[in-house]
């Protein structure tokens, strides 16, 4: 479908304020809170002045978002030393004094933990930096949740499942796994995770062990289901994926045959968050009503999403629902507020 694709030209438009005023605070938070030499403040400066610049504005949104962190991890050297620059956020997350509790609250039955998993994805550490995002969540702009219990009731062999951010929202997703794995409902779950930092809070491998290790001090359900998800880990029913697809600034539309391979075999993938939504179906202006199932159909497997609406891209929603949300004058599409469990089988 041809709708145009998404750039940051029209000044005051959601993409062009992620470039010029969230960029620009990422940049300010990574020089107060990271051990950087001269050169590096100098760089992350100038990086800043080309977003602030308009330079960016023009291009692809998805590929200038990209861009950036691609370019922070250049200037803060992690191919030398590893170093997750954003480190210090996730950090965070793991010793919030409020996380035992948000443990407890953590549901049992698979609806509502598919619900905990969507609205996990609000917990977006890059998303909190801009003005407009919500605190509150309002409720689903679609919920296929009774289709899609229906389809993982018969049993999947194996589940993908692209995890998006580290701290809570990864918390609530192996809660999930868990569920999933226990139940039998999935023999084998392959977490994809990013192969390097990326859009702040984004999972890489290191986060799932931090995870797993916060959550094994924590006594009672917490360390019961990290000793589950050690041992998942060792037999082999639990599988850590992280390839370089994953944080290209491609729709998954271009995937290349090696990646379509590791996935090609799952009964199913689970999506979760923006960005991977973005990529899913691409990065541009549908009208609201297109339908999913189209857009979606070159994908190799089914596809359940677990999204919180944080960007302008939206498919396959009831044209009543588009004329609600319209009608309260909000910016929905952006906010966070507004979530969605979408299915294609
Ligand atoms: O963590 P998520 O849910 O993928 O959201 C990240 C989103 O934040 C943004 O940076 C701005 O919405 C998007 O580019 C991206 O889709």
């Amino acid at each position: 479908m041809d709708a145009p694709e998404i750039t940051s030209s029209e000044p005051g438009s959601f993409p062009w304020r992620v470039l010029h005023e969230r960029h620009p605070a990422i940049i300010k938070q990574l020089r107060s809170h990271t051990d950087l030499t001269l050169d590096q403040h100098t760089a992350l400066v100038s990086l800043g002045a080309e977003f602030t610049s308009g330079a960016w504005d023009p291009s692809p949104f998805l590929r200038a978002e990209n861009y950036f962190y691609r370019r922070i991890l250049a200037i803060t050297r992690w191919s030398e030393h590893h170093r997750d620059p954003f480190g210090f956020l996730k950090q965070g997350e793991l010793t919030d004094p409020g996380l035992p509790h948000f443990l407890d609250t953590m549901p049992h039955e698979l609806p509502d933990l598919l619900a905990a998993a969507v609205w996990g994805n609000r917990s977006d550490l890059s998303f909190r930096l801009q003005s407009g995002a919500s605190d509150a969540a309002t409720g689903f702009v679609r919920d296929d949740r009774s289709e899609v219990l229906g389809f993982l009731s018969i049993g999947t062999p194996t589940v993908a499942y692209f995890a998006d951010n580290a701290g809570r929202e990864l918390i609530a997703d192996l809660f999930l796994i868990d569920s999933l794995l226990e139940s039998g409902l999935a023999g084998v779950v392959d977490l994809h995770v990013k192969p390097f930092p990326y859009f702040v809070s984004d999972v890489i491998a290191a986060d799932l062990t931090a995870t797993v290790d916060r959550l094994a001090a924590e006594p009672g359900r917490p360390a019961e289901l990290a000793a589950r998800l050690v041992r998942a880990r060792h037999d082999g029913r639990l599988n850590l994926r992280r390839d370089a697809f994953q944080a290209a600034p491609m729709s998954f539309n271009q995937m290349p045959p090696e990646f379509e391979a590791q996935i090609a075999d799952a009964g199913i993938t689970i999506l979760k968050g923006d960005l991977h939504y973005r990529r899913l179906v691409g990065d541009r202006l549908y009208p609201p009503t297109t339908s999913f199932a189209e857009l979606t159909e070159y994908f190799p497997t089914p596809v359940l999403v677990l999204r919180t609406l944080k960007s302008e891209v939206i498919t396959g929603l009831a044209p009543s629902t588009v004329a609600e949300l319209d009608a309260t004058g909000e910016p929905w599409r952006t906010t966070g507020a507004h979530a969605l469990i979408q299915h294609r089988p």
